[in-house]
């Protein structure tokens, strides 16, 4: 059976100025421990302006703690305006690039067509997309929430090679839990990442399927992490406000403790 290293990943979204980055990266490089690391990994998800100096921080202390950015461009140079090509990213040592958080998705149009062209310039670069899928509250109250989130990740995979494939984190995030407070129940989570692992054995392999690791996200805090993590295709959370206070970051790191 494969074993999965559960990746807790802090989406910092637009807070925390680079001065504020170093602070609280400084702050988790403290309270984690090795041990912490050893079947756990532990990422942030920093805004562009802060990445730099991460890089320099984490590459200075060699800090075991991984970084990425929180979106990518589709292109890969050029006039556009505004846009950070995954060669930027890869040159600053991200390990990690979200592609189609539901935030990206609502305040800025991407499409399936686009998360996929994004996957596509991630694996270009070398980068570990980390794709999020997930169903609105009327997708939800309609009970549609295992076709919603399939179709979705249906696009976003389109032509992506099982070689790539095989690396990438799906963020199961239900939107309407997102930000909310409104926790996602165990077996809420547990049934569209298990719906998620069923289709990707059906569209690449079960030993892709096995190898992937899919989160989930929407008000996971220290307080429900242990009940969600325990669920059979949960294998890490994507976590947003409570990734903000590294106290309480720390403390979801160490969910079996919980
Ligand atoms: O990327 C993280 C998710 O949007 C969850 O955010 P949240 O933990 O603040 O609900």
């Amino acid at each position: 059976m494969t074993t999965r290293t559960p990746l807790m990943a802090g989406n910092w979204k637009m807070n925390l100025n680079h001065l504020e980055a170093i602070a609280h990266v400084q702050k988790l490089s403290f309270a984690l421990a090795d041990k912490d690391y050893e079947d756990v990994e532990v990422a942030v998800l920093a805004p562009f302006t802060d990445l730099r100096s991460v890089q320099t921080l984490v590459d200075g202390d060699k800090l075991k703690i991984k970084y990425g950015a929180q979106d990518i461009s589709a292109h890969d140079s050029g006039a556009y305006t505004g846009e950070i090509s995954g060669s930027m990213l890869a040159k600053l040592r991200c390990t990690y690039v979200a592609v189609g958080h539901s935030e990206r998705r609502q305040y800025h149009g991407e499409s399936d067509e686009i998360c996929n062209a994004k996957v596509k310039a991630a694996y270009l670069n070398g980068l570990t997309p980390i794709l999020c899928v997930g169903e609105g509250l009327d997708v939800r109250k309609a009970g549609n929430q295992v076709a919603h989130t399939l179709a979705q990740l249906d696009g976003a995979l389109k032509d992506i090679p099982a070689e790539q494939a095989e690396t990438i984190v799906i963020a199961y995030e239900p939107v309407w839990a997102i930000g909310t407070g409104e926790v996602a129940t165990p077996e809420d989570a547990q049934e569209v990442c298990g719906a998620i692992r069923r289709r990707l054995a059906e569209l690449y392999s079960q030993e892709l399927a096995d190898a992937v690791r899919i989160q989930y996200g929407g008000s996971v805090k220290s307080g429900n992490v242990a009940a969600i993590m325990a669920q059979p295709d949960v294998d890490g959370a994507l976590i947003g406000g409570a990734a903000l206070d590294a106290d309480e970051f720390v403390k979801i790191v160490r969910f079996r403790d919980q």
